[in-house]
Formats: C-alpha cells, sequence, structure tokens
C-alpha cells in the first residue's frame, strides 16, 4: 500500500497499539508484526497488554520452524521505550491484569477478555490524552464479551468518543474504512439495521459529511468529492422505493454545499462504489454499517484500515475482527494491523 507508507519523523511521539481480545487473533497479529519488522521505524511502537497472552502467541507461531523466538519486554512508562533492546516486543503492564487468560480455550467469548481489552483501550487513551503517544492502533475485541464485562459500548468507535470525553475532549466521531481504492464514512455504525434507519437523519446526515470534509485534509484530501449513498434502491427511484433520499438526504446534501462542501448525490448504493473506485469520487458516505463496508472488505480484508474521524487523537485498526475460527493456529494475516500502522504514523504526523 504505497501510499500509507510510514513517514514518523523521530520527534513523533509512538504509536501504541491496544491487545484486542486476549482468545482472538489480536495478540497474534501483534507478535507476527513484530516478528516480521513491519511495525514501522524502530522504537516507536508499543503494546499495551497482558505479558502472558502476547508470550502464548509468541509460543504459536514458534511452533513454526521457520520463526524466531520474540522476546517481551516490560516497560513501566512510555518514556522507557528506548531502553527496550532491538527486536523485543515493548509492553506496557495495562491497569487491570490477568495472565490467566494464556491458559483459556482459544476463540471462545470470556468476559475477562472484555475487561481486559477495555482496559487497554481506557490505558492508550489516557496515554494520547497527555501527548505520550502519537496515535492508538486497536487489535480487534469481542463486542459479545466486551458486553458480557459489563461495557456499555458497542464498539471501539463510541467507547474511544466516550472515554475522549472523559478527558475533557468531546467527540462527535464517525468510522471511515479505507483502503487503497476506496474509503466509506458511516452515517450510522452499531445498531440494528430498522434503528439504523430512524438514525438517517438531516443532522446526522450534514455532521458525517461535515466531519468527512474535515478529517479529509489528515489524509491529504483537503477538498475531498464526497459521494453520498442513497438508503433505498436506487437512491429511492424518484420516491417510488422510499422518501428519505428526497426529504431527508437531498436537503443534507444541498446543505452541505452551502457551507462549501463538495457533496453529491445521493447516488444509487449499488453503483456508487464501482464509480469511487473508478476515481469520480474520493470518498462515499454510505448510510449503514454493511452498505459501507461490504464493499471495502470485499477488495480484500488484508487490505483495509478502519479510522475513527473526529477524534482529538489518531485511531486506526485493521478492518477484520477477533476472528475465533482461526486463533491461535498461527494462520492469522497481519497485513490489516501492519497497513493500520502505517496509515496510524501518516495520520499522526499530518496532525502534528
Ligand atoms: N475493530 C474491531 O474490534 C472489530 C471487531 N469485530 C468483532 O469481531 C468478532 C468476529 O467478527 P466476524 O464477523 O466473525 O469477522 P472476522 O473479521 O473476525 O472474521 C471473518 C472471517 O475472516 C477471517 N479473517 C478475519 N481476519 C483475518 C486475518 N487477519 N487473517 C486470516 N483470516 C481472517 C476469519 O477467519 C473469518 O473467517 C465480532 O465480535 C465482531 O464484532 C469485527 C470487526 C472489527
Ligand atoms: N466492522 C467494523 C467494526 O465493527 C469495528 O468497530 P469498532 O470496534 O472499530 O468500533
Amino acid at each position: 500500500m504505497a501510499h500509507l507508507d510510514p513517514v514518523q519523523s523521530p520527534a513523533t511521539p509512538p504509536v501504541v497499539v491496544t491487545l484486542g481480545d486476549a482468545l482472538g487473533i489480536g495478540p497474534e497479529i501483534i507478535v507476527r508484526a513484530f516478528l516480521d519488522g513491519r511495525t514501522g521505524p524502530a522504537g516507536q511502537t508499543l503494546v499495551i497488554g497482558e505479558p502472558a497472552v502476547l508470550r502464548r502467541a509468541a509460543a504459536v507461531w514458534r511452533q513454526r520452524a521457520d520463526v524466531p523466538e520474540l522476546p517481551i519486554a516490560v516497560i513501566d512508562s512510555v518514556a522507557d521505550l528506548p531502553l527496550v533492546p532491538p527486536g523485543a516486543l515493548p509492553v506496557l503492564l495495562p491497569s487491570w491484569r490477568c495472565p490467566e487468560l494464556a491458559q483459556a480455550p482459544w476463540g471462545t467469548v470470556d468476559a475477562r477478555c472484555g475487561r481486559l481489552a477495555a482496559a487497554c483501550i481506557r490505558d492508550a487513551v489516557a496515554l494520547a490524552s497527555r501527548g505520550e503517544v502519537s496515535a492508538i492502533v486497536t487489535a480487534p475485541i469481542h463486542k459479545e464479551a466486551l458486553f458480557a464485562a459489563g461495557e456499555p459500548y458497542p464498539g471501539h468507535t463510541e467507547m474511544l468518543a466516550a472515554e475522549s470525553a472523559l478527558h475533557g475532549q468531546p467527540a462527535d466521531v464517525r468510522m471511515m474504512l479505507a483502503n487503497e481504492e476506496l474509503k466509506t464514512v458511516l452515517v450510522t455504525v452499531h445498531c440494528a439495521l430498522r434503528e439504523a434507519i430512524e438514525r438517517v437523519t438531516f443532522d446526522a446526515v450534514l455532521s458525517t459529511l461535515r466531519i468527512a470534509h474535515a478529517s479529509a485534509a489528515r489524509w491529504g484530501q483537503p477538498t475531498p468529492r464526497i459521494a453520498v449513498a442513497g438508503l433505498n434502491p436506487h437512491a429511492g427511484e424518484g420516491g417510488l422505493f422510499g422518501r428519505e433520499e428526497i426529504e431527508v438526504i437531498a436537503p443534507a446534501i444541498a446543505a452541505a454545499r452551502a457551507e462549501g462542501i463538495d457533496a453529491r448525490g445521493p447516488y444509487a448504493p449499488d453503483t456508487v462504489f464501482m464509480r469511487a473506485r473508478t476515481g469520480e469520487f474520493d470518498v462515499v458516505l454510505a448510510m449503514y454499517h454493511d452498505q459501507g463496508l461490504i464493499p471495502v472488505k470485499y477488495l480484500g480484508v488484508e487490505q483495509g484500515v478502519n479510522v475513527t474521524l473526529g477524534l482529538p487523537f489518531v485511531r486506526t485498526s485493521p478492518d477484520h475482527g477477533t476472528a475465533f475460527d482461526v486463533a491461535g493456529r498461527g494462520v492469522a494475516d497481519a497485513s490489516s494491523l501492519v497497513a493500520a500502522l502505517a496509515m496510524a504514523r501518516r495520520l499522526a504526523q499530518r496532525s502534528a
């Protein structure tokens, strides 16, 4: 992914990676990225997580003859990062520990994983809010485990916004999925499809357009051409298949245009991504999760990066989930995590 190459200067604070679900592929892909030397400039990446869990993930890869040992260096603070020997994995201890998870069965929903993952995310936001790290890259969490731990958030996106507010920086956030060929920003994210339809309001579409427009300078497109997908088949077919395009989406586009935002549409959702992919638009605004994510993921889960727009700090993640079906087998692909790290550095550099 040429345009995602790391460009971080030595002066930029490091990037922190959160553990994710301890029984999913998160620890494995973190270890794999370090083993392969694909985490960016030396000494510029650390992990918040349970060392025992990361040691088990390292052992998974070691079972393959071609993989060397990865020493794990536990550090007390980000300031200790330069003390970590080259080739070691720097790990900051989380505010809640659970080494027992290193004995738990791979690929299972466990409330302790939810609690540990949440602690790592909270700790990372604290670091970012203090400016100790330049970006957060999150390994995937299992949303049922998060819920089982009593967390009220349906995903990182919502949790990061809430945690940012607790640090005095409230944020109106949106999810963007990006790969080499497509970028899509979602009006609604983690809710039932019925509810998503209710949440497609004039204000929601307009604020998403504003957030997408304002964020685009960070990825190098200060005046993005934003295509807005309709909600209904054929963007409503002139009202025959639904009136949201006429009554909600088109007025929001007009309001955005009056503010100088290059918003266009609404366009038929089934063809708008094809048009963006061939260069007609820079970003597609999608009305709901699967409308936006299917086209990006279909191009390859190894390429996509999830970016939270609207936060006061940079957050990226791989575009895939915990992949419980392959966790612990040493077959997980770390490419999307590597792309997320590179994207995080690039965005952090532009925000500095
Ligand atoms: N950023 C995050 O924390 C995300 C979390 N999730 C969560 O992950 C959990 C599982 O979600 P699923 O829908 O099953 O999606 P998934 O992405 O975990 O898995 C879908 C399929 O892709 C494969 N896959 C995914 N990533 C892979 C990789 N790096 N290497 C090799 N194969 C890979 C899996 O083996 C599986 O067959 C859910 O709780 C979901 O909410 C899903 C997406 C993002
Ligand atoms: N499908 C992407 C996804 O659900 C990731 O959500 P989040 O945890 O980044 O909010």
